[in-house]
C-alpha cells in the first residue's frame, strides 16, 4: 500500500506546533500534485479509509488527530500565477493550498504586493489558515477568508471542485471555514493589495484607561490590538497604520533575547511546578524588563515595519490557548468581569492566568457586492475583498450590520478575547478552572470559541459518549455540542447538508469524537 499511493509513508508520527498532541497515523501521505490527491482519496472510499488533512499543524486543539490516514500539502506549494488589475489597485494570486504564508509574503513581497491582513504568526498553510477562521487584529478587516477569491477542492467523491461567488457560492460558503470536513482543499486563488509599511505605536496604558476610552480606541487606527497584564493592571496598546515613512530599528525585546527568553519560561516554570502563587510577580517582573513602568498613552514607541513583521508577534512557548468572540460593546463589561474573577482567583490561590490576555477585534460585516477599489493608494485603508460570502461556521456575532469604512464604529466589530495559558519547558499548566471560567464570561456575553483553540465546553453541552468527570484530563476537550445547534442554527444545519453532498462516504470524518461532540456531524451520520 505505502508504495502504490503517492507519497505514502507508514512510520509517521505527528505532533502539533504546541506539541500536546500527538498520533501515529495508519497511513502519512504527503501528494505531489492534484491528481495524487483524487487517487488517494479514491483509495479511502475503496478501503473504508478516512483522512484528516493538517496544514501546517499550528491549530492548538486536537482537530488534526488520527489514527487512520493523515494527509499534508507540504510538497504542492508552488505559486501557479499572479493576475494584476491596475485599475483596481490588486492582484490575484494562485497558489497551492499547501504553500505556507510566510512562502507567499516572500513571493509576493518581490513582486511588490502583499497578504492585506495577517493573524499573529506567518507559518499557517494556505489551506489550514482559513478552515478554522483565523483572524487578525482591525477594525476594517474580517476573517482571512474574506482574502480568498476562489478555491479548488478535492471532495468525498474524488471529484475535483472548482468553488467561488458565482459558481457554488453555497460549497464556497462551507469550504471556507470547513474545519477540514467539506473536501481537501488543493488551489486557492487569493486577493492581495500593494506591499504596505506599517507605523505602529506601543503605548503603556492603565487597564482603566483602555476601559475609559473603549469607544474611541478601535476605529482610531487600521490595525490595533491591545495586550492586557491583569497582575499589572497595565496593557500594552499596539496601533498600526499604513505608511510612507522610512523603516525605522527593530524594537528591542528582552524575552527576545537568548537570556531573557529562557528566563522568562524558567519562572514559568517555577510558577507551575512548585509555587503557583509566584505567578503574578513573574508577570510584573517580565513586564517591567519588557515594557519598563511609565504609562505612555498617547506617546507611544514608534516603529516603521514591513507589514509581515508588524502584524506578527512573537508567541512565545508552547501553549493552550481558548480564544472567543463577542460584540465589542460588551468589552467593557466582559474585561471588568474576567478581572475580578481574576484578582479574586489570585487571592483565593484558586488559579493564575498567563499574559498577555490577548484583546483583539475584527470587522466581519460584509457588504453586499465587492466595492469599487479604484480611488485606492497604497496607503488606502480597509479590505479589498475576495469575496463576499460569510462561511457558515463563521464564529464570530451574527446580527451586526456592515457600514463603509467612514462610518465604521464600534457597533461592526467583534472583540476577541485569547486566554493564553503557556507550557513551560512542555510541562502542562492546569487550565480548566480559568478556561471554565473564562467560557461562561464570554459565552454569558454573546461570545463562540474560535474553531481551532482549546475550548473545553461541558459534559451538559456534549454530545456523543461522555466519561465521569474524574475520567477527564484537565485539559481534555469536552464538547459544546448544544450550544453550537442554539448558536449557529440555521447555518449549521446547511453545512451539514453540503458536508453530506459532498463527503456522502465520511472520508473526511476522521477524528468523529472532535466532530460530535461539537456537533458538527450528529450521531446518526457518523454511525
Ligand atoms: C502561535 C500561534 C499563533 C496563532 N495566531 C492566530 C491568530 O492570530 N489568529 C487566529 O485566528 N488564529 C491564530 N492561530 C491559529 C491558527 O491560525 C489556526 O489554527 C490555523 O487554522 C492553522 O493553520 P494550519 O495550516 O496549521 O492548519 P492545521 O492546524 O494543520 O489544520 C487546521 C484545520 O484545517 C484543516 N485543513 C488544513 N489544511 C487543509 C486543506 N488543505 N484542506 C482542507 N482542510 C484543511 C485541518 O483538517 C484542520 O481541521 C495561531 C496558532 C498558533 C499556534
Ligand atoms: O492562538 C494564538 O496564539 C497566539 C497567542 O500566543 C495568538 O495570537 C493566537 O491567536
Amino acid at each position: 500500500m505505502d508504495k502504490i499511493l503517492p507519497g505514502a509513508r507508514s512510520n509517521f508520527r505527528f505532533k502539533n506546533w504546541a506539541g500536546i498532541y500527538s498520533a501515529k497515523p495508519q497511513l502519512y501521505f504527503q501528494p505531489s500534485s492534484i491528481d495524487d490527491v483524487v487517487k488517494i482519496v479514491n483509495a479511502a472510499r475503496r478501503l473504508n479509509k478516512t483522512i484528516v488533512t493538517v496544514g501546517s499543524g499550528h491549530s492548538p486543539s486536537d482537530m488534526c488527530v488520527t489514527n487512520e490516514w493523515l494527509m499534508n500539502l507540504d510538497r504542492m506549494n508552488e505559486v501557479r500565477g499572479l493576475v494584476e488589475n491596475k485599475e483596481q489597485h490588486y492582484a490575484d494570486v494562485t497558489v497551492d493550498a499547501g504553500l505556507r504564508i510566510y512562502k507567499l509574503s516572500e513571493y509576493l513581497s518581490e513582486r511588490g504586493y502583499a497578504i492585506q491582513n495577517l493573524g499573529s504568526i506567518s507559518e499557517q498553510s494556505v489551506g489550514g489558515i482559513i478552515s478554522t477562521g483565523t483572524h487578525g487584529s482591525s477594525p476594517y478587516h474580517g476573517l482571512v477568508s474574506s482574502q480568498y477569491v476562489s478555491l479548488t477542492i478535492v471532495n468525498g467523491l474524488g471529484e475535483v471542485v472548482n468553488v467561488d461567488s458565482e459558481n457554488h457560492p453555497e460549497i464556497f460558503r462551507a469550504a471556507a471555514l470547513s474545519l477540514g470536513k467539506i473536501g481537501i482543499i488543493v488551489r486557492a486563488t487569493i486577493r492581495v493589495v500593494p506591499t504596505f509599511k506599517i507605523r505602529s505605536t506601543l503605548e503603556v496604558v492603565n487597564f482603566e484607561t483602555i476601559l475609559e476610552q473603549w469607544d474611541h480606541i478601535w476605529t482610531s487606527s487600521e490595525f490595533i490590538r491591545c495586550w492586557w497584564y491583569p497582575y499589572t493592571r497595565k496593557c500594552i496598546l499596539w496601533r498600526g497604520t499604513k505608511s510612507n515613512d522610512s523603516f525605522t530599528k527593530v524594537r528591542s525585546s528582552w524575552w527576545g533575547t537568548t537570556v531573557g527568553r529562557y528566563f522568562y519560561e524558567f519562572l514559568l516554570w517555577v510558577s507551575v511546578k512548585i509555587y503557583p502563587a509566584f505567578t503574578p510577580y513573574v508577570e510584573r517582573f517580565v513586564f517591567h524588563r519588557q515594557y519598563g513602568k511609565a504609562e505612555t498613552y498617547g506617546y507611544g514607541d514608534i516603529a516603521v515595519q514591513n507589514s509581515i513583521d508588524g502584524l506578527n508577534m512573537d508567541c512565545l512557548f508552547s501553549q493552550f490557548v481558548d480564544e472567543w468572540g463577542c460584540p465589542l460593546n460588551n468589552g467593557p463589561e466582559v474585561l471588568r468581569s474576567l478581572d475580578r474573577s481574576i484578582t479574586q482567583a489570585a487571592k483565593n490561590g484558586d488559579f493564575y492566568v498567563h499574559v498577555p490576555v490577548e484583546v483583539r477585534c475584527s470587522n466581519t460585516c460584509l457588504p453586499e457586492k465587492i466595492p469599487d477599489y479604484s480611488d485606492r493608494t497604497e496607503i488606502s485603508p480597509g479590505a479589498v475583498y475576495g469575496n463576499v460570502l460569510r462561511p457558515y461556521l463563521d464564529a464570530t456575532p451574527r446580527g451586526l450590520h456592515y457600514a463603509p469604512l467612514s462610518d465604521v464604529s464600534n457597533n461592526q466589530l467583534t472583540l476577541y478575547i485569547n486566554a493564553t495559558i503557556y507550557r513551560p519547558f512542555g510541562v502542562n499548566t492546569p487550565i480548566h478552572k480559568w478556561f471554565t471560567l473564562f467560557e461562561n464570561t464570554m459565552g454569558a456575553a454573546g461570545g463562540k470559541p474560535h474553531w481551532a483553540k482549546n475550548f473545553l465546553g461541558s459534559t451538559d453541552m456534549a454530545a456523543g459518549p461522555t466519561k465521569s468527570q474524574e475520567a477527564y484530563k484537565d485539559y481534555e476537550m469536552r464538547g459544546m455540542a448544544t450550544k453550537i445547534s442554539e448558536w449557529y442554527g440555521e447555518d449549521l444545519l446547511k453545512f451539514q447538508e453540503i458536508r453530506r453532498q459532498q463527503d456522502p462516504e465520511n472520508v473526511f470524518l476522521a477524528n468523529k469524537d472532535w466532530a460530535l461532540k461539537n456537533g458538527i456531524v450528529t450521531p446518526e451520520e457518523v454511525i
